[in-house]
C-alpha cells in the first residue's frame, strides 16, 4: 500500500510540474521539493493520503525544535489561536525530552514570537511536531487529503459517467477507496443537447487530474440509434431500458478491460427511474455487479463534495437532454413487463455500439484538479 501511494504521489507532482523527490521514510512519505507548500497542496489530491504538511526539519532537541517553532510562527499570517502537538517515537535514551515536553516549551516559544494565545480545545492554527531519531518536522499548515486508499490497491471499475453531479462524485468515491476506473459515456446522439458529451469529457478530464499514472481517459459510446429505438418502440418502461443499454455498454467495456463491476450515481428514490423496484429491473440486464456509492447520499452533500473535488463547475454546463423521458415514467416496474415492453435484440444491439467506441481526451494540464 505505501509503495503505491508513493508512487502515485510522485506522479502526480510530476503530472502537475513540480520537481521532487519521494521517499518512503518511518511509517511517512517524504516529499523533497522547492516548494513545500504546493507540494503538501498536490499530494493532499492522492487517494489514501489523510493530511499532507509542508515541513521544516530540524535535530531533534528542544531548542532547534523552540527555535524552529518560533520562526513558522513569526512567518505565518497572524492567528487570535494556537496549539503545539507533538508525537515522538524512539528509545527514551535517544531524546531526554517527552513529547508533553515539546508541547510545552515549543508553545511558549511560539507565544513570544506572536500575539497569539493558546487554546488547546479549538485552535485557530495547529503546529505539529513530530521527532524520530536525530530529526523532528515541525508544520504550520495541514492540507487535508481524501482518505481512503491508494488508487490501485483495488480492481478496476467501469464508471458510468453522463457528465451530470452525481456521476463523478460516485466515480470519484470509489477511486477514493482504491478502484482505478474506466469512465463510460453514452451519447445520446441528436437526443442530447449540443454540449452533452462536452459536458462529459470536461467532468471526466478533472478526475482524469487525480490518476495521471492510470488510464482514465473518457470512453464514449455512441447511443443515438438505442435513444431512437426506444422513442419509437417504448413508452412508460422507456427510461428503465435506456438504463439497462447503458449497463450493458458498461459490461461489454468491462469485459474487454477487465474491469471487476459497474459504478453509477444513482441514489434511492432521486429519480423515477431510480426506485429500488426499478433498480432490481435494471441490475436484471446483466451479470456484472452495479456499485452505487451515492445510493443514500442526499443532493446537497452530493454538490458539496462535486465542488470540494472540483467537478461542480463542469457539471453545471446546461445540456438539455430531457426529450428521452416518456411523459408518464414507470415507478415501480417488473423485470418482466421491461423486458415485454423492450425490442427483443436491444440489450445485443447495446453490447455491439461498443465496437465504436472512441477515445476522447481534454487538456487540462494548466489546472489544478481542485
Ligand atoms: N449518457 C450517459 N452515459 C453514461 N452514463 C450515464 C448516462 N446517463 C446516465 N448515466 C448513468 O446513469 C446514472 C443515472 O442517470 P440519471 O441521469 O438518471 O441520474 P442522475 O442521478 O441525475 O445522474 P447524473 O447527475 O450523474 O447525471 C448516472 O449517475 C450515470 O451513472
Amino acid at each position: 500500500m505505501t509503495r503505491r501511494l508513493r508512487d502515485n504521489v510522485a506522479a502526480l507532482l510530476d503530472d502537475r510540474g513540480i520537481d521532487a523527490t519521494v521517499d518512503r521514510e518511518w511509517a511517512r512519505i517524504v516529499i523533497h521539493a522547492d516548494d513545500p507548500d504546493r507540494a503538501a497542496r498536490v499530494a493532499a489530491d492522492a487517494m489514501g493520503v489523510v493530511w499532507a504538511r509542508p515541513a521544516v526539519r530540524c535535530a531533534a532537541n528542544l531548542d532547534a525544535i523552540e527555535e524552529t517553532l518560533a520562526a513558522l510562527a513569526s512567518d505565518a499570517d497572524p492567528v487570535d489561536t494556537y496549539a503545539v502537538r507533538a508525537r515522538r517515537a524512539g528509545d527514551a535514551d535517544d531524546h531526554p525530552f517527552t513529547s508533553r515536553d515539546i508541547e510545552r516549551e515549543g508553545g511558549r516559544a511560539v507565544g513570544v514570537a506572536t500575539d497569539a494565545t493558546v487554546d488547546l480545545d479549538d485552535p485557530d492554527r495547529t503546529y505539529h511536531v513530530e521527532v524520530r531519531g536525530a530529526r523532528a518536522h515541525v508544520t504550520a499548515t495541514t492540507y487535508e487529503g481524501p482518505g481512503g486508499l491508494p488508487l490501485g490497491t483495488q480492481e478496476p471499475l467501469v464508471a458510468l459517467v453522463s457528465g451530470g453531479h452525481d456521476s463523478p462524485v460516485a466515480a470519484h468515491e470509489v477511486m477514493r477507496r482504491g478502484a482505478p476506473v474506466i469512465p463510460v459515456y453514452v451519447d445520446l446522439g441528436v437526443y442530447g443537447g449540443p454540449d452533452h458529451v462536452a459536458r462529459a469529457v470536461a467532468t471526466v478530464g478533472r478526475l482524469d487530474r487525480y490518476a495521471p499514472n492510470f488510464d482514465c481517459r473518457l470512453r464514449v459510446v455512441p447511443g443515438g440509434d438505442l435513444a431512437e429505438t426506444l422513442i419509437e418502440d417504448v413508452e412508460d418502461t422507456r427510461m428503465l431500458s435506456w438504463r439497462r443499454a447503458l449497463l450493458r455498454i458498461a459490461e461489454t467495456v468491462a469485459e474487454h478491460e477487465d474491469a471487476a463491476g459497474i459504478v453509477t450515481g444513482e441514489a434511492l428514490g432521486q429519480k423515477s427511474s431510480q426506485t429500488a423496484a426499478n433498480l432490481t429491473a435494471t441490475d436484471a440486464a446483466i451479470d456484472l455487479p452495479v456499485h452505487r456509492p451515492l445510493l443514500t447520499w442526499d443532493k446537497p452533500d452530493i454538490l458539496d463534495r462535486a465542488r470540494a473535488i472540483g467537478t461542480y463547475e463542469d457539471s453545471s454546463i446546461p445540456v438539455g437532454c430531457e426529450r428521452l423521458d416518456p411523459p408518464f415514467p414507470e415507478t415501480g416496474a417488473t423485470r418482466e413487463a421491461v423486458e415485454a415492453a423492450e425490442p427483443a435484440d436491444f440489450l445485443d444491439r447495446a453490447a455491439a455500439a461498443v465496437d465504436d467506441l472512441r477515445i476522447v481526451t481534454v487538456d487540462t494540464a494548466d489546472a489544478d484538479a481542485r
